[in-house]
C-alpha cells in the first residue's frame, strides 16, 4: 500500500527574516576581533545593578562589534555608490553611521551603549564614536507639570520629538557641532542652559526607550521621516518584564544609599523614610509608568530592530535575533 507523507513533512520552513542564535553559536561569530577592553574598562562603564564582565564582552559584544565593523565598511561602499549617482548633488563627505539602542527602563542600555561606544572606537577605520542618550530631550519638569504630564515620563508625548530628530538628522548630514540639551537624573529634570556638541562623529550611537517609535503623521495626515529612519543599525535590550522590574527596584534600593544621599538629588526624600516607604513608591513608579509604557510603547517597536539581545534573569544575554532580510 502506498501512503502519502504526512502533511507536515511537506511543510516549508516559515520564512523569517530573522536568525535565531543562541548565546554560544552567536558567541562563535566574533571570529579573530582582539578583546579590546580590560577588565578596569569594562568596571567603569558598567551601570549600576549590571554584571557585565569580560566575559560577556567577549561572547556577546565582540561579535557585535565586528559586525557593526562589516556594516561600517560596507555602508561607506553604499555612499559612493550614491554618490557616483548624484554627482554634485552627492554628500560632501562621510556621514556617520547611526545606531540606535532601545528597550526598557531598568533593562541596561546605557551599558550596552555605552560599551559599544568603547569597543567601537578602538576600531582604526571609526575611531570618533559619540554617544547620546534620549532624555535631554524630555520635555523640562515645569512643562511636563503644566501640561499634566509628570506621570507620562518617558512616553512618546513626554519628548520633544522634533528636535531629536532635528538633532540626529542634522548629525547625519555631516553638520559641524551640534548640539543637544542634557539631562540629569539627580534633579530629575533637564540641566538649565547644559549643551553636549556632536561634531561629525564616524559612528553616533542613540539610546533611549522611545528611539524605534515610527514618527506620528503630521497634521494633514501625511507620515513623517522619523527617528528610527536615519537608523542604520538598531538594538534591542529586551528581558522578561518581571526581570525588569525586579532589576528596577533593586537599583532604587541601592540609589537610595548612594545617589539620593545627594542634597540636590530630586528622591532626597526617599532617604528620609524607611525602606519599605521608599520601595512602595518605587513599586508604584514602575507599576503606573514604566510597566505600562513598556508594554504599550516600547516593546512594540522590538520586531524594529536589526538586533535583539535577550538577557536572563542574572543580567547575562541567553539569545540573540538577527535580522537578515
Ligand atoms: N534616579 C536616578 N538617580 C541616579 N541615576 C539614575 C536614576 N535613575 C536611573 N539612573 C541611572 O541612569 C542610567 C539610565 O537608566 P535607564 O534610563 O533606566 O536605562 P537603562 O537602565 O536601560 O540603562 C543608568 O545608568 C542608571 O543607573
Ligand atoms: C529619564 C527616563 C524617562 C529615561 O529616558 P531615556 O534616556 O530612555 O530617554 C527614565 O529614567 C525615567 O525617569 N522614567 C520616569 C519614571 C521613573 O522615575 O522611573
Amino acid at each position: 500500500m502506498i501512503t502519502s507523507p504526512s502533511r507536515s513533512a511537506h511543510r516549508k520552513p516559515e520564512a523569517t527574516p530573522y536568525v535565531d542564535l543562541t548565546r554560544s553559536e552567536w558567541s562563535g561569530l566574533r571570529d579573530k576581533t582582539p578583546l579590546p577592553l580590560t577588565a578596569a574598562e569594562v568596571e567603569r562603564l558598567r551601570g549600576l545593578g549590571d554584571v557585565i564582565d569580560l566575559n560577556e564582552v567577549r561572547d556577546i559584544y565582540l561579535p557585535l562589534s565586528r559586525l557593526l565593523n562589516l556594516y561600517v565598511g560596507a555602508n561607506d561602499h553604499l555612499r559612493s555608490a550614491l554618490n557616483t549617482f548624484l554627482g554634485e548633488r552627492g554628500s560632501q563627505s562621510g556621514t556617520p553611521f547611526v545606531i540606535g539602542v532601545a528597550g526598557s527602563v531598568a533593562v541596561g542600555k546605557s551599558t550596552v551603549a555605552r560599551l559599544l561606544q568603547a569597543m567601537l572606537a578602538r576600531w582604526p577605520e571609526h575611531p570618533r564614536v559619540e554617544l547620546v542618550t534620549t532624555d535631554g530631550f524630555l520635555l523640562p519638569m515645569r512643562e511636563l507639570q503644566e501640561r499634566g504630564l509628570m506621570s507620562r515620563k518617558g512616553f512618546p508625548e513626554s519628548y520633544d520629538r522634533r528636535a531629536l530628530t532635528r538633532f540626529v538628522a542634522d548629525v547625519k548630514a555631516g553638520k559641524d557641532a551640534v548640539t543637544a540639551p542634557v539631562y540629569s537624573h539627580l534633579t530629575y529634570d533637564i540641566v538649565p542652559g547644559g549643551r553636549l556638541t556632536v561634531s561629525r562623529p564616524d559612528i553616533l550611537i542613540v539610546e533611549g526607550l522611545n528611539v524605534l517609535q515610527p514618527a506620528l503623521p503630521g497634521k494633514d495626515g501625511r507620515t513623517r521621516v522619523g527617528l528610527a529612519d536615519y537608523f542604520d543599525f538598531s538594538v534591542y535590550v529586551d528581558a522578561r518584564t518581571d526581570d525588569i522590574r525586579g532589576w528596577y527596584l533593586n537599583r532604587f534600593k541601592r540609589l537610595r544609599e548612594t545617589a539620593f544621599q545627594d542634597p540636590s538629588s530630586y528622591f532626597r526624600k526617599y532617604t528620609q523614610v524607611t525602606e519599605e516607604e521608599a520601595l512602595d513608591y518605587a513599586r508604584t513608579t514602575w507599576r503606573t509608568i514604566n510597566e505600562p509604557n513598556l508594554t504599550e510603547n516600547v516593546a512594540p517597536t522590538r520586531g524594529r530592530a536589526s538586533l535583539v539581545i535577550r538577557k536572563g534573569p542574572d543580567h547575562k544575554v541567553q539569545r540573540v535575533r538577527l535580522r537578515k532580510l
